[in-house]
């Protein structure tokens, strides 16, 4: 058989997974369902580059480390602009099928979830929300108790000659990692002596404002649409995602900026 562009991407499968569940079904649920399957197909991706970074921090390779953090800073700037398109969803199209959506919610998000452990925001609470055993339950234990980018970081540069404490570099993995003075000292160094790798700082910077700017961008979109009401996940809403706002996954790059 030839490939063809059909087959190769698997187009017909693709255009079969849009199943919405109103009756009718209302117009503006298939907006709503495309979104956020592009949003996992994107996850997809960051996975599948943060998991290659982890290997090319590991392997001590600063130029592809940085060419694919690059990578990683442009998917997060388009997801952020998708948030455009469903900003024109009124308040009255997403009420036409949101009860369709029952207790389903974006907390359910394994890839998201997967994403925070890998950037180092860990918690164990998380893995609640799913099936004991289960593949997506499986997956994200397995990425708890993995080291995070961060801590690949680390050790990229104490392989570099740095002195970054062992207790840091031996810490247990399973938790969302302290600040460290000792690490902000390197990382000043860095930054004075080392352009490349201060480079792949200022990119990790990059993708932590990305990663807040998307929060912003999520929490406004979500008031406009629904307002003050409880969120179909069980958490208060607005105020909830308000309260995960301007919390950096590295802390320790933020910290130093006070000290040049
Ligand atoms: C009309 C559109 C949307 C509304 C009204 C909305 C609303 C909400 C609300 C209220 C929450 C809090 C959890 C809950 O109680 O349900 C939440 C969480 C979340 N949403 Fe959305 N959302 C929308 C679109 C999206 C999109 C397009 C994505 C992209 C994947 C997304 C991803 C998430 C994630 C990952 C969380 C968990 C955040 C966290 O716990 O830090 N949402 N959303
Ligand atoms: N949590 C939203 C529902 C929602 O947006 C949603 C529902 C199912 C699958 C993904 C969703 N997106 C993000 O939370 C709400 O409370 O209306």
């Amino acid at each position: 058989m030839t490939v063809t562009y059909s087959s190769y991407l698997k187009v017909d499968d693709l255009l079969k997974c849009q199943q919405p569940l109103s009756e009718g079904p209302e117009h503006d649920e298939l907006l709503f369902i495309v979104i956020h399957q592009s949003y996992e197909l994107w996850f997809k991706q960051l996975l599948h580059e943060l998991d290659f970074l982890v290997r090319l921090f590991n392997a001590g390779e600063r130029n592809r480390a940085l060419h694919t953090l690059k990578r990683v800073d442009a998917i997060y700037r388009t997801l952020i602009q998708q948030v455009d398109i469903l900003e024109t969803l009124t308040p009255l199209e997403f009420m036409s099928f949101r009860d369709r959506l029952s207790t389903a919610s974006g907390f359910q998000s394994y890839q998201f979830r997967e994403l925070e452990f890998l950037y180092g925001a860990k918690d164990s609470t998380k893995l609640e929300n799913y099936e004991p055993g289960s593949d997506h339950y499986l997956r994200l234990q397995k990425r708890l108790q993995a080291p995070t980018l961060w801590d690949a970081f680390l050790r990229f540069l104490a392989h570099e000659g740095h002195e970054i404490p062992a207790a840091v570099l031996e810490r247990d993995f399973s938790v969302t990692a302290e600040p460290s003075t000792a690490v902000q000292k390197v990382l000043i160094d860095v930054y004075r002596n080392d352009p490349l790798v201060s480079d792949i700082c200022e990119a990790l910077v990059d993708i932590d404002t990305s990663l807040q700017q998307w929060r912003y961008r999520h929490v406004k979109m979500v008031e406009r649409t629904i307002g003050r009401k409880m969120g179909t996940g069980g958490s208060s809403g607005v105020g909830y995602l308000q309260s995960t706002l301007f919390k950096p996954v590295f802390p320790d790059l933020w910290a130093i900026r006070s000290e040049f």
